[in-house]
Protein backbone atom coordinates (compact mmCIF):
# COMPACT_ATOMS: atom_id res chain seq x y z
CA UNK A 1 0.00 0.00 0.00
CA UNK A 2 1.35 3.59 -0.59
CA UNK A 3 2.44 5.58 2.05
CA UNK A 4 0.06 7.86 4.01
CA UNK A 5 2.22 11.21 2.69
CA UNK A 6 1.35 9.94 -1.24
CA UNK A 7 -1.93 11.54 -0.40
CA UNK A 8 -3.35 12.88 -3.97
CA UNK A 9 -7.06 13.59 -5.26
CA UNK A 10 -10.43 12.61 -3.67
CA UNK A 11 -11.91 9.29 -4.78
CA UNK A 12 -15.80 8.83 -5.33
CA UNK A 13 -16.62 5.26 -4.46
CA UNK A 14 -20.46 4.97 -6.11
CA UNK A 15 -21.96 2.16 -8.37
CA UNK A 16 -24.63 4.97 -9.59
CA UNK A 17 -22.33 6.56 -12.62
CA UNK A 18 -24.87 9.49 -12.02
CA UNK A 19 -24.23 10.58 -8.89
CA UNK A 20 -20.25 10.37 -9.57
CA UNK A 21 -20.59 12.16 -12.72
CA UNK A 22 -22.39 15.38 -10.75
CA UNK A 23 -20.55 14.73 -7.66
CA UNK A 24 -16.93 14.71 -9.49
CA UNK A 25 -17.79 17.74 -12.07
CA UNK A 26 -18.57 19.78 -8.81
CA UNK A 27 -15.49 19.04 -7.07
CA UNK A 28 -13.36 19.46 -10.31
CA UNK A 29 -15.43 22.97 -11.11
CA UNK A 30 -13.88 23.75 -7.75
CA UNK A 31 -10.24 22.81 -8.83
CA UNK A 32 -9.83 19.61 -7.02
CA UNK A 33 -8.32 16.72 -8.48
CA UNK A 34 -10.79 13.60 -8.43
CA UNK A 35 -11.27 10.29 -9.50
CA UNK A 36 -13.94 7.83 -9.51
CA UNK A 37 -14.24 4.21 -8.43
CA UNK A 38 -17.76 2.08 -9.45
CA UNK A 39 -17.05 -0.59 -6.52
CA UNK A 40 -14.71 -1.50 -3.74
CA UNK A 41 -12.72 -4.24 -5.34
CA UNK A 42 -11.19 -1.20 -8.23
CA UNK A 43 -10.15 1.41 -4.86
CA UNK A 44 -8.69 -1.49 -2.82
CA UNK A 45 -6.55 -2.43 -6.53
CA UNK A 46 -6.09 1.22 -6.88
CA UNK A 47 -4.66 1.98 -2.98
CA UNK A 48 -1.52 -0.30 -4.23
CA UNK A 49 -0.41 2.42 -6.12
CA UNK A 50 -1.78 5.39 -4.51
CA UNK A 51 -3.95 7.25 -1.58
CA UNK A 52 -6.48 9.38 -1.40
CA UNK A 53 -6.55 12.98 0.48
CA UNK A 54 -10.37 12.03 0.74
CA UNK A 55 -12.34 9.45 0.27
CA UNK A 56 -16.58 9.92 -0.46
CA UNK A 57 -18.25 6.36 -0.42
CA UNK A 58 -21.55 4.74 -0.83
CA UNK A 59 -22.44 2.95 1.18
CA UNK A 60 -24.54 -0.12 -0.53
CA UNK A 61 -23.43 -0.84 -3.37
CA UNK A 62 -23.34 -4.37 -5.42
CA UNK A 63 -20.93 -6.91 -3.74
CA UNK A 64 -19.23 -5.25 -0.67
CA UNK A 65 -20.63 -2.44 0.96
CA UNK A 66 -18.84 1.20 1.22
CA UNK A 67 -18.95 1.03 5.26
CA UNK A 68 -16.61 -2.88 5.21
CA UNK A 69 -13.98 -0.70 2.96
CA UNK A 70 -14.24 2.08 5.32
CA UNK A 71 -13.67 -0.14 8.42
CA UNK A 72 -11.03 -1.56 6.79
CA UNK A 73 -8.98 1.59 6.02
CA UNK A 74 -10.05 3.31 8.85
CA UNK A 75 -7.96 0.29 11.48
CA UNK A 76 -5.36 1.37 8.73
CA UNK A 77 -5.55 5.03 9.55
CA UNK A 78 -6.36 5.96 5.97
CA UNK A 79 -8.66 9.17 6.07
CA UNK A 80 -10.64 10.88 6.30
CA UNK A 81 -13.44 9.42 4.65
CA UNK A 82 -17.09 10.66 3.75
CA UNK A 83 -19.80 8.46 3.58
CA UNK A 84 -23.19 9.13 1.32
CA UNK A 85 -26.34 7.27 1.49
CA UNK A 86 -29.98 7.31 0.55
CA UNK A 87 -30.48 5.24 4.03
CA UNK A 88 -30.31 7.78 6.55
CA UNK A 89 -31.49 5.59 9.09
CA UNK A 90 -30.38 5.71 12.54
CA UNK A 91 -28.20 2.37 12.55
CA UNK A 92 -26.77 3.06 9.13
CA UNK A 93 -25.37 6.40 9.72
CA UNK A 94 -24.25 5.49 12.86
CA UNK A 95 -22.50 2.85 12.36
CA UNK A 96 -20.44 4.90 9.43
CA UNK A 97 -19.63 6.94 12.27
CA UNK A 98 -17.92 4.42 14.08
CA UNK A 99 -16.70 2.77 11.27
CA UNK A 100 -14.30 6.62 11.32
CA UNK A 101 -16.46 8.56 8.67
CA UNK A 102 -15.93 12.14 9.04
CA UNK A 103 -19.44 12.97 7.94
CA UNK A 104 -22.37 11.82 6.41
CA UNK A 105 -24.09 13.38 3.39
CA UNK A 106 -28.11 12.15 2.41
CA UNK A 107 -28.96 11.63 -0.55
CA UNK A 108 -30.31 13.33 -2.64
CA UNK A 109 -28.26 15.79 -1.26
CA UNK A 110 -27.30 19.29 -2.39
CA UNK A 111 -23.72 20.18 -4.29
CA UNK A 112 -23.13 23.03 -2.33
CA UNK A 113 -23.34 21.25 1.21
CA UNK A 114 -21.41 18.19 -0.31
CA UNK A 115 -18.78 20.42 -1.39
CA UNK A 116 -18.85 22.17 2.04
CA UNK A 117 -18.32 18.70 3.64
CA UNK A 118 -15.32 17.93 1.39
CA UNK A 119 -13.41 21.40 2.15
CA UNK A 120 -14.28 20.88 5.60
CA UNK A 121 -12.37 17.41 5.68
CA UNK A 122 -9.62 18.23 3.46
CA UNK A 123 -8.99 21.27 6.25
CA UNK A 124 -9.32 18.67 9.18
CA UNK A 125 -12.11 20.40 10.68
CA UNK A 126 -12.38 18.44 13.92
CA UNK A 127 -15.92 16.75 13.98
CA UNK A 128 -17.83 14.84 16.66
CA UNK A 129 -16.23 12.85 18.45
CA UNK A 130 -16.44 9.51 17.39
CA UNK A 131 -15.76 5.68 19.03
CA UNK A 132 -14.61 2.64 17.39
CA UNK A 133 -16.85 0.42 18.62
CA UNK A 134 -17.92 -2.33 15.28
CA UNK A 135 -20.67 -4.63 17.21
CA UNK A 136 -23.95 -5.00 15.55
CA UNK A 137 -26.24 -2.64 15.94
CA UNK A 138 -29.81 -3.10 16.85
CA UNK A 139 -33.08 -1.93 14.91
CA UNK A 140 -34.39 0.80 15.90
CA UNK A 141 -37.88 1.92 16.09
CA UNK A 142 -37.43 5.75 15.50
CA UNK A 143 -38.46 5.71 11.33
CA UNK A 144 -38.54 8.87 9.27
CA UNK A 145 -37.89 9.89 5.36
CA UNK A 146 -38.98 13.53 5.43
CA UNK A 147 -36.17 15.42 5.49
CA UNK A 148 -35.95 17.15 9.08
CA UNK A 149 -36.19 13.39 10.41
CA UNK A 150 -33.12 12.30 7.74
CA UNK A 151 -31.25 15.59 9.71
CA UNK A 152 -32.02 14.42 12.78
CA UNK A 153 -30.78 10.84 12.16
CA UNK A 154 -27.59 12.30 11.05
CA UNK A 155 -27.62 14.37 14.06
CA UNK A 156 -27.95 11.42 16.17
CA UNK A 157 -25.60 9.10 14.56
CA UNK A 158 -23.12 11.95 14.73
CA UNK A 159 -23.25 12.63 18.89
CA UNK A 160 -24.34 9.04 19.89
CA UNK A 161 -20.99 7.62 20.66
CA UNK A 162 -20.26 11.08 22.59
CA UNK A 163 -20.82 11.34 26.62
CA UNK A 164 -22.54 14.99 25.14
CA UNK A 165 -25.51 15.95 27.67
CA UNK A 166 -28.33 16.09 24.81
CA UNK A 167 -32.13 18.61 25.11
CA UNK A 168 -34.65 16.55 22.41
CA UNK A 169 -37.19 19.40 22.11
CA UNK A 170 -40.59 18.70 20.48
CA UNK A 171 -44.42 18.80 20.93
CA UNK A 172 -45.51 16.06 22.48
CA UNK A 173 -46.11 12.76 20.81
CA UNK A 174 -43.14 13.78 18.23
CA UNK A 175 -40.78 11.22 19.30
CA UNK A 176 -38.85 12.60 22.09
CA UNK A 177 -38.26 9.30 24.43
CA UNK A 178 -37.50 7.30 21.21
CA UNK A 179 -34.81 9.67 19.91
CA UNK A 180 -33.41 9.48 23.25
CA UNK A 181 -32.91 5.31 23.08
CA UNK A 182 -31.80 5.51 19.64
CA UNK A 183 -29.14 7.97 20.82
CA UNK A 184 -28.08 4.95 23.87
CA UNK A 185 -28.52 2.31 21.36
CA UNK A 186 -26.19 3.44 19.24
CA UNK A 187 -23.39 4.71 22.02
CA UNK A 188 -21.15 2.80 23.95
CA UNK A 189 -23.48 2.47 26.66
CA UNK A 190 -25.79 0.28 25.00
CA UNK A 191 -26.33 -2.80 27.30
CA UNK A 192 -26.24 -0.90 30.58
CA UNK A 193 -29.50 0.51 31.51
CA UNK A 194 -31.98 3.44 29.75
CA UNK A 195 -34.08 4.79 32.44
CA UNK A 196 -37.02 7.24 32.10
CA UNK A 197 -38.39 9.50 34.38
CA UNK A 198 -41.26 12.16 33.22
CA UNK A 199 -39.87 14.95 36.15
CA UNK A 200 -43.46 16.55 35.59
CA UNK A 201 -45.31 13.36 36.39
CA UNK A 202 -43.79 13.12 40.13
CA UNK A 203 -44.99 15.23 42.67
CA UNK A 204 -42.31 17.51 43.51
CA UNK A 205 -41.91 16.38 46.90
CA UNK A 206 -41.09 12.80 45.74
CA UNK A 207 -38.99 13.78 42.94
CA UNK A 208 -35.63 14.10 44.68
CA UNK A 209 -35.94 10.89 46.37
CA UNK A 210 -36.59 9.41 42.93
CA UNK A 211 -34.63 10.61 41.36
CA UNK A 212 -31.40 10.44 43.81
CA UNK A 213 -32.52 7.73 46.40
CA UNK A 214 -33.07 7.66 50.10
CA UNK A 215 -31.82 5.50 52.75
CA UNK A 216 -34.11 3.70 55.80
CA UNK A 217 -35.52 6.58 57.94
CA UNK A 218 -34.98 9.71 55.60
CA UNK A 219 -38.57 10.06 56.25
CA UNK A 220 -41.86 9.33 57.61
CA UNK A 221 -42.77 5.72 55.23
CA UNK A 222 -39.24 5.40 54.10
CA UNK A 223 -38.45 1.96 55.72
CA UNK A 224 -35.62 1.07 53.69
CA UNK A 225 -32.97 2.17 51.53
CA UNK A 226 -34.29 2.73 48.01
CA UNK A 227 -31.63 3.60 44.74
CA UNK A 228 -32.98 6.52 43.11
CA UNK A 229 -32.67 6.90 39.14
CA UNK A 230 -28.99 7.72 38.84
CA UNK A 231 -27.81 4.79 40.38
CA UNK A 232 -30.45 2.64 38.62
CA UNK A 233 -29.03 4.14 35.27
CA UNK A 234 -25.44 3.71 36.60
CA UNK A 235 -22.83 3.38 33.58
CA UNK A 236 -26.13 3.79 31.10
CA UNK A 237 -28.07 6.97 30.51
CA UNK A 238 -31.02 8.71 32.29
CA UNK A 239 -33.91 10.02 30.21
CA UNK A 240 -35.51 13.54 31.77
CA UNK A 241 -38.88 13.99 29.83
CA UNK A 242 -40.82 17.38 30.44
CA UNK A 243 -37.71 18.88 32.35
CA UNK A 244 -38.98 22.47 32.16
CA UNK A 245 -41.45 21.37 34.59
CA UNK A 246 -38.87 20.91 37.36
CA UNK A 247 -39.29 22.58 40.66
CA UNK A 248 -36.35 25.25 40.69
CA UNK A 249 -35.03 23.38 44.16
CA UNK A 250 -34.26 20.26 42.57
CA UNK A 251 -33.01 22.14 39.51
CA UNK A 252 -30.09 23.02 41.80
CA UNK A 253 -29.43 19.76 42.84
CA UNK A 254 -29.49 17.91 39.80
CA UNK A 255 -26.91 21.40 38.74
CA UNK A 256 -24.60 20.07 41.54
CA UNK A 257 -24.88 15.98 40.23
CA UNK A 258 -24.31 17.03 36.35
CA UNK A 259 -21.04 19.52 37.00
CA UNK A 260 -19.18 16.96 39.39
CA UNK A 261 -21.00 13.90 38.82
CA UNK A 262 -21.55 13.21 42.82
CA UNK A 263 -24.67 12.98 44.63
CA UNK A 264 -26.30 11.86 48.04
CA UNK A 265 -29.30 10.01 48.83
CA UNK A 266 -31.53 11.90 50.75
CA UNK A 267 -31.21 11.34 54.15
CA UNK A 268 -27.62 9.56 53.25
CA UNK A 269 -24.07 10.71 54.16
CA UNK A 270 -22.53 8.32 51.73
CA UNK A 271 -20.76 10.46 48.25
CA UNK A 272 -22.16 8.34 45.78
CA UNK A 273 -20.02 8.69 42.59
CA UNK A 274 -22.07 8.17 38.86
CA UNK A 275 -21.13 7.81 35.72
CA UNK A 276 -24.46 8.83 33.68
CA UNK A 277 -24.87 10.71 30.67
CA UNK A 278 -28.45 12.74 30.98
CA UNK A 279 -30.64 13.41 27.84
CA UNK A 280 -33.25 15.62 28.93
CA UNK A 281 -36.38 16.35 26.85
CA UNK A 282 -39.34 19.35 26.83
CA UNK A 283 -42.10 20.33 25.06
CA UNK A 284 -41.90 24.05 26.40
CA UNK A 285 -39.77 27.08 25.62
CA UNK A 286 -36.77 26.36 27.99
CA UNK A 287 -35.14 29.79 26.99
CA UNK A 288 -38.57 31.92 27.94
CA UNK A 289 -38.91 29.49 31.31
CA UNK A 290 -35.34 30.91 31.66
CA UNK A 291 -35.88 34.46 30.88
CA UNK A 292 -39.46 34.30 32.92
CA UNK A 293 -37.17 32.97 35.96
CA UNK A 294 -38.41 29.50 35.95
CA UNK A 295 -35.52 27.97 35.00
CA UNK A 296 -31.98 28.13 35.73
CA UNK A 297 -30.08 29.25 33.03
CA UNK A 298 -26.76 27.33 33.89
CA UNK A 299 -28.84 24.23 33.86
CA UNK A 300 -30.34 24.94 31.15
CA UNK A 301 -26.39 25.10 29.25
CA UNK A 302 -25.30 22.09 30.93
CA UNK A 303 -28.30 19.89 29.49
CA UNK A 304 -28.87 22.13 26.12
CA UNK A 305 -25.08 20.98 24.85
CA UNK A 306 -26.55 19.39 21.63
CA UNK A 307 -29.85 19.99 20.81
CA UNK A 308 -31.95 17.74 18.96
CA UNK A 309 -35.78 19.59 17.87
CA UNK A 310 -37.98 17.18 16.74
CA UNK A 311 -40.61 18.80 14.16
CA UNK A 312 -44.69 18.29 14.54
CA UNK A 313 -45.57 15.80 12.15
CA UNK A 314 -47.73 18.27 10.25
CA UNK A 315 -44.26 19.85 9.41
CA UNK A 316 -43.03 16.30 7.69
CA UNK A 317 -45.72 15.13 6.20
CA UNK A 318 -44.05 12.55 4.22
CA UNK A 319 -43.12 10.55 6.87
CA UNK A 320 -47.14 10.11 7.63
CA UNK A 321 -47.59 7.57 4.77
CA UNK A 322 -44.63 5.23 6.39
CA UNK A 323 -45.31 5.48 10.10
CA UNK A 324 -49.01 5.02 9.12
CA UNK A 325 -47.98 1.38 7.83
CA UNK A 326 -46.28 0.54 10.30
CA UNK A 327 -48.14 1.00 13.30
CA UNK A 328 -51.24 -0.35 11.19
CA UNK A 329 -49.30 -3.76 10.84
CA UNK A 330 -47.96 -3.98 14.55
CA UNK A 331 -51.46 -3.36 15.50
CA UNK A 332 -52.36 -6.27 13.41
CA UNK A 333 -50.06 -8.37 15.02
CA UNK A 334 -50.14 -6.72 18.47
CA UNK A 335 -54.18 -6.96 19.01
CA UNK A 336 -54.09 -10.56 16.72
CA UNK A 337 -55.71 -8.89 13.94
CA UNK A 338 -55.90 -9.84 10.49
CA UNK A 339 -53.46 -8.08 8.52
CA UNK A 340 -54.74 -4.64 7.27
CA UNK A 341 -53.59 -1.93 4.77
CA UNK A 342 -54.59 0.95 3.68
CA UNK A 343 -55.97 1.77 0.63
CA UNK A 344 -53.94 5.23 -1.38
CA UNK A 345 -56.50 7.04 -0.92
CA UNK A 346 -57.06 6.21 2.87
CA UNK A 347 -53.16 7.03 3.08
CA UNK A 348 -53.34 10.06 0.91
CA UNK A 349 -56.60 11.42 3.14
CA UNK A 350 -54.25 11.21 6.29
CA UNK A 351 -52.02 11.93 5.48
CA UNK A 352 -53.40 15.85 5.12
CA UNK A 353 -54.59 15.46 8.70
CA UNK A 354 -53.23 17.77 10.75
CA UNK A 355 -51.68 15.64 14.31
CA UNK A 356 -52.17 17.81 16.87
CA UNK A 357 -50.66 15.26 18.95
CA UNK A 358 -48.26 13.99 17.03
CA UNK A 359 -47.03 10.88 16.09
CA UNK A 360 -48.64 9.32 18.93
CA UNK A 361 -51.88 10.29 17.98
CA UNK A 362 -51.29 8.80 14.51
CA UNK A 363 -50.67 5.43 15.85
CA UNK A 364 -53.63 5.55 18.09
CA UNK A 365 -56.30 6.34 14.85
CA UNK A 366 -54.16 3.67 13.43
CA UNK A 367 -54.75 1.21 16.16
CA UNK A 368 -58.63 2.52 15.85
CA UNK A 369 -58.38 1.69 12.21
CA UNK A 370 -56.68 -1.97 12.65
CA UNK A 371 -60.14 -2.55 15.19
CA UNK A 372 -62.82 -1.08 13.31
CA UNK A 373 -62.41 -1.18 9.64
CA UNK A 374 -64.30 -3.72 8.07
CA UNK A 375 -62.57 -5.24 5.15
CA UNK A 376 -58.82 -5.89 5.04
CA UNK A 377 -58.52 -2.62 2.69
CA UNK A 378 -59.21 0.65 4.63
CA UNK A 379 -60.91 2.89 2.96
CA UNK A 380 -61.36 6.81 3.32
CA UNK A 381 -64.77 6.14 4.57
CA UNK A 382 -62.91 4.41 7.24
CA UNK A 383 -61.29 7.16 8.56
CA UNK A 384 -65.11 8.66 9.39
CA UNK A 385 -66.12 5.59 10.94
CA UNK A 386 -63.19 6.11 12.98
CA UNK A 387 -63.78 9.73 14.14
CA UNK A 388 -67.35 8.49 15.06
CA UNK A 389 -66.73 5.47 17.14
CA UNK A 390 -64.42 7.95 19.30
CA UNK A 391 -67.94 9.85 19.77
CA UNK A 392 -70.36 7.31 19.37
CA UNK A 393 -71.16 4.61 22.38
CA UNK A 394 -67.72 3.00 23.77
CA UNK A 395 -70.13 1.30 26.26
CA UNK A 396 -70.79 -1.40 23.94
CA UNK A 397 -67.52 -2.09 23.00
CA UNK A 398 -66.12 -2.06 26.97
CA UNK A 399 -69.37 -3.87 27.77
CA UNK A 400 -67.69 -6.47 25.28
CA UNK A 401 -64.49 -6.42 26.61
CA UNK A 402 -65.49 -6.57 29.70
CA UNK A 403 -67.14 -9.81 29.10
CA UNK A 404 -64.68 -11.57 27.05
CA UNK A 405 -62.29 -10.61 29.89
CA UNK A 406 -64.59 -11.91 32.61
CA UNK A 407 -65.17 -15.44 30.82
CA UNK A 408 -61.11 -15.35 30.24
CA UNK A 409 -61.13 -15.29 34.19
CA UNK A 410 -58.20 -12.41 33.73
CA UNK A 411 -56.85 -10.72 37.16
CA UNK A 412 -57.18 -6.44 37.74
CA UNK A 413 -60.18 -6.47 35.08
CA UNK A 414 -61.51 -2.79 36.78
CA UNK A 415 -57.82 -1.58 36.96
CA UNK A 416 -56.84 -2.15 33.69
CA UNK A 417 -60.38 -0.28 32.72
CA UNK A 418 -59.76 2.27 34.91
CA UNK A 419 -56.09 2.78 33.42
CA UNK A 420 -57.69 2.23 29.59
CA UNK A 421 -60.18 4.87 30.41
CA UNK A 422 -57.90 7.62 31.97
CA UNK A 423 -55.42 6.85 29.24
CA UNK A 424 -58.22 7.64 26.42
CA UNK A 425 -59.23 10.73 27.98
CA UNK A 426 -55.56 12.42 28.89
CA UNK A 427 -54.53 11.55 25.00
CA UNK A 428 -57.54 12.58 23.61
CA UNK A 429 -57.24 15.91 25.47
CA UNK A 430 -53.94 16.47 25.11
CA UNK A 431 -53.97 15.89 21.82
CA UNK A 432 -57.35 18.01 21.77
CA UNK A 433 -55.18 20.91 23.22
CA UNK A 434 -51.68 20.91 20.82
CA UNK A 435 -50.18 18.58 23.70
CA UNK A 436 -50.48 21.66 26.47
CA UNK A 437 -51.26 19.75 29.88
CA UNK A 438 -52.72 22.71 31.71
CA UNK A 439 -55.42 23.20 29.10
CA UNK A 440 -56.13 19.17 28.50
CA UNK A 441 -56.53 19.02 31.89
CA UNK A 442 -58.93 21.81 32.40
CA UNK A 443 -60.67 20.41 29.45
CA UNK A 444 -61.50 17.05 31.25
CA UNK A 445 -62.10 18.94 34.29
CA UNK A 446 -59.58 17.59 36.57
CA UNK A 447 -56.62 19.22 38.01
CA UNK A 448 -53.24 19.84 36.00
CA UNK A 449 -51.42 17.65 38.60
CA UNK A 450 -53.90 15.15 38.00
CA UNK A 451 -53.80 14.61 34.47
CA UNK A 452 -49.67 14.75 34.58
CA UNK A 453 -49.97 12.15 37.82
CA UNK A 454 -52.34 9.73 35.73
CA UNK A 455 -50.16 10.17 32.34
CA UNK A 456 -46.80 9.31 34.42
CA UNK A 457 -48.78 5.97 36.21
CA UNK A 458 -49.66 5.18 32.77
CA UNK A 459 -47.19 5.43 30.81
CA UNK A 460 -44.22 3.78 33.80
CA UNK A 461 -47.20 0.74 33.39
CA UNK A 462 -46.94 0.51 30.06
CA UNK A 463 -43.45 0.21 29.61
CA UNK A 464 -42.81 -2.19 32.71
N1 LIG B 1 -40.31 8.50 14.25
C1 LIG B 1 -41.05 7.58 14.86
N2 LIG B 1 -41.07 6.31 14.40
C2 LIG B 1 -41.83 5.37 15.00
N3 LIG B 1 -42.58 5.59 16.08
C3 LIG B 1 -42.59 6.82 16.60
C4 LIG B 1 -41.82 7.87 16.02
N4 LIG B 1 -42.00 8.98 16.76
C5 LIG B 1 -42.85 8.65 17.73
N5 LIG B 1 -43.22 7.36 17.66
C6 LIG B 1 -44.18 6.67 18.57
O1 LIG B 1 -45.11 7.64 19.01
C7 LIG B 1 -45.34 7.55 20.40
C8 LIG B 1 -44.92 8.81 21.10
O2 LIG B 1 -43.49 8.93 21.07
P1 LIG B 1 -42.65 9.43 22.34
O3 LIG B 1 -43.19 8.90 23.60
O4 LIG B 1 -41.22 9.20 22.05
O5 LIG B 1 -42.99 10.98 22.21
P2 LIG B 1 -42.59 12.19 23.19
O6 LIG B 1 -42.22 13.32 22.29
O7 LIG B 1 -41.55 11.71 24.17
O8 LIG B 1 -43.95 12.49 23.88
P3 LIG B 1 -44.26 13.33 25.26
O9 LIG B 1 -43.70 14.70 25.06
O10 LIG B 1 -45.74 13.33 25.31
O11 LIG B 1 -43.59 12.57 26.34
C9 LIG B 1 -44.57 6.33 20.88
O12 LIG B 1 -45.43 5.22 20.87
C10 LIG B 1 -43.50 6.16 19.84
O13 LIG B 1 -43.12 4.83 19.72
Amino acid sequence: MAKPNDRTGIWIVDDDRGVRFVLAEALRDAGMEVREFENTPSVRKALREAMPALLVTDVRMPGESGLALLEELHVQGIGPVIVMSAYTDVATTAAAYRAGAVDYLAKPFDLDQALASVQRALADVPQAEVASSASAVPANALLGESAPMREVFRLIGRIAASDLNVLVTGETGTGKELVARALHEESARRGKPFVALNTAAIPSELLESELFGHEAGAFTGATRRVAGRFEQAEGGTLFLDEIGDMPLILQTRLLRVLAGGEFYRVGGRELIRCNVRVVAATHQDLDARVMAGQFRADLKHRLDVVRIELPPLRQRRADIPLLAQHFLANAAQELKLPPKRFSKAALKAIAQRDFPGNVRELENLCRRLAVIAMGAEILPADLGKSVEAQGGDWTDALREWAGRALERNEADIHTRAREALDRVLMEAALAANEGHRQHAAAALGVGRNTLTRKLGASRARRKS
